[in-house]
């Protein structure tokens, strides 16, 4: 008989073999021992915040590293106040490979330019943020599309020492801070995308109060109650009462109503969220939703709310199902709103409140109802003197008086300056051509 384990031990091939699998399993052991090793150090001494691009927070991280990343470039490339070993490294640590985003900035005297921004490309980029080494990580899912945009789903992970875990705050507030200083002195308007809002256009130059004539007393009365109900949240709260305030600015075509609207909102520095209830695909559900979630700081504007919701509209199926699928009890549960204790205050506007429902300009729902008129000869001298300067006070008093007994809207009388911008005593002399204007308005 042969013995098998005096054969194996002397066998010289067996032997080797044996020995590269011995040398392979301790090869493995450590390999994944080192893995698992820098995975713990890793969970010990790093963190990262992933911020995905569906949050409002990712935009204002790319902006705030399009920013950073110009002033690290011009600093690395003019190094002044910079040691020659940190501007080698801020050097070495430039993003190699940039996307480019494009911004377009309202001046203010209207003119729009086009400024192009670098921000990290795809894949990894360190740099520093108040002495903490910082890693980028953005990275495109092809496979996972954001629904609304219609845009790749992406993320930006942000990675740094444990210990310098502070700076994702700093970061994301500065981030903030940025985004926001972008508009200041302007007035986003958004629209309705979707179950969201969107900003429309350019951020605007804000309108001046005083730029809208409005009769006496009238504009300091909406702005005193607008303010007080901005200051007294916490009576609201103390008493239950949702926290909602509707104003309904109801008038003629061009008395001014929208631009109010919008010189309000600069003068109180909020922003403005259009809803125009006659979109098609609106149902009650979008509009509730929508309403709950306007932007903080923001004024919900519904324009022409006749258009939508008259009574013989109401009456009418067929015109339900031309329009929006809006229904008029949805608007009233919209309106009304969950149970929420944001701030919201809602206005209106109408040529024609004698076709509203009662229903929906209730106290609750509208508590301040304004009439903005034809000019008022208070208005015509002012719009007047705004036009031409206070000098032109005679000027503008015969202006007014030539109008006596005429209808005539704010919009016409800026119409008319518009034509004789230069000339205060031209727009006196051809008064006629506005008396004309108002004669075939009010022709059937
Ligand atoms: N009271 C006013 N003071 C200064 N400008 C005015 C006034 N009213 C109208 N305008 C000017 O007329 C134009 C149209 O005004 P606006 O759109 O605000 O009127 P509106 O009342 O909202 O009209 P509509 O009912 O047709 O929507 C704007 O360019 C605005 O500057």
């Amino acid at each position: 008989m042969v013995d098998v384990a005096s054969f194996l031990g002397d066998n010289p091939y067996f032997s080797a073999g044996f020995g590269l699998l011995g040398v392979g399993a301790g090869l493995a052991v450590l390999r994944q021992g080192a893995r698992r090793g820098a995975d713990l150090l890793k969970r010990q001494l790093l963190v990262s915040m992933e911020i995905p691009s569906h949050d409002k927070s990712y935009q204002w991280v790319l902006g705030w590293m399009s920013r950073r990343g110009i002033e690290a470039m011009r600093a690395a490339e003019d190094g002044r106040g910079m040691p020659w070993a940190r501007r080698q490294i801020a050097r070495a640590v430039m993003p190699r490979h940039v996307a480019v985003q494009t911004s377009y900035k309202q001046h203010d005297n209207g003119s729009v330019s086009t400024a192009f921004t670098m921000v990290p490309g795809q894949g990894k980029h360190v740099f520093f943020f108040n002495g903490a080494l910082m890693q980028v990580d953005r990275q495109r899912n092809a496979k996972m599309i954001d629904i609304q945009s219609a845009a790749p789903f992406e993320t930006i992970t942000l990675t740094t020492l444990s210990r310098d875990r502070s700076v994702f705050s700093q970061i994301l507030s500065e981030a903030r801070e940025f985004a926001l200083s972008q508009n200041e002195g302007r007035t986003v308007l958004y629209t309705s995308f979707g179950p969201e809002w969107r900003p429309l256009g350019l951020p605007r130059k804000r309108r001046l109060l005083s730029s809208v004539v409005l009769d006496r007393g009238v504009s300091e009365g909406i702005v005193a109650d607008v303010r007080d109900f901005i200051a007294n949240g916490k009576w609201y709260d103390d008493r239950g009462i949702p926290y909602r305030r509707g104003y309904l600015l109801h008038g003629p075509p061009g008395s001014g109503k929208t631009s109010f609207i919008q010189a309000l909102a600069g003068e109180l520095g909020y922003n403005i969220c259009i809803l125009n209830l006659s979109e098609r695909g609106l149902t009650d559900d979008r509009l509730s939703h929508l309403l709950t979630v306007a932007p903080e700081r923001s004024l919900v504007l519904l324009e022409d709310i006749d258009a939508a919701f008259s009574r013989a509209r109401q009456q009418s199926e067929q015109a339900a199902y031309q329009q929006s699928m809006v229904t008029f009890s949805g608007l009233l549960n919209a309106l009304d709103g969950v149970a929420s204790s944001d701030e919201r205050i809602i206005f209106m506007t109408t040529n024609h409140i004698e076709r509203l429902d009662p229903a929906l300009i209730r106290p609750g729902r509208v508590d301040v109802k304004v009439l903005l008129d034809n000019a008022s000869a208070h208005q015509i001298r002012r719009m007047f003197v705004r036009f031409y300067g206070t000098d032109c006070d005679a000027l503008a008093q015969s202006f007014a008086a030539a109008l006596h007994g005429h209808t005539v809207s704010t919009a016409q009388l800026q119409g008319h300056f518009v034509v004789h911008k230069k000339d205060a005593q031209s727009a006196v002399d051809n008064v006629g051509a506005l008396l004309g204007q108002a004669a075939c308005r009010s022709a059937p």
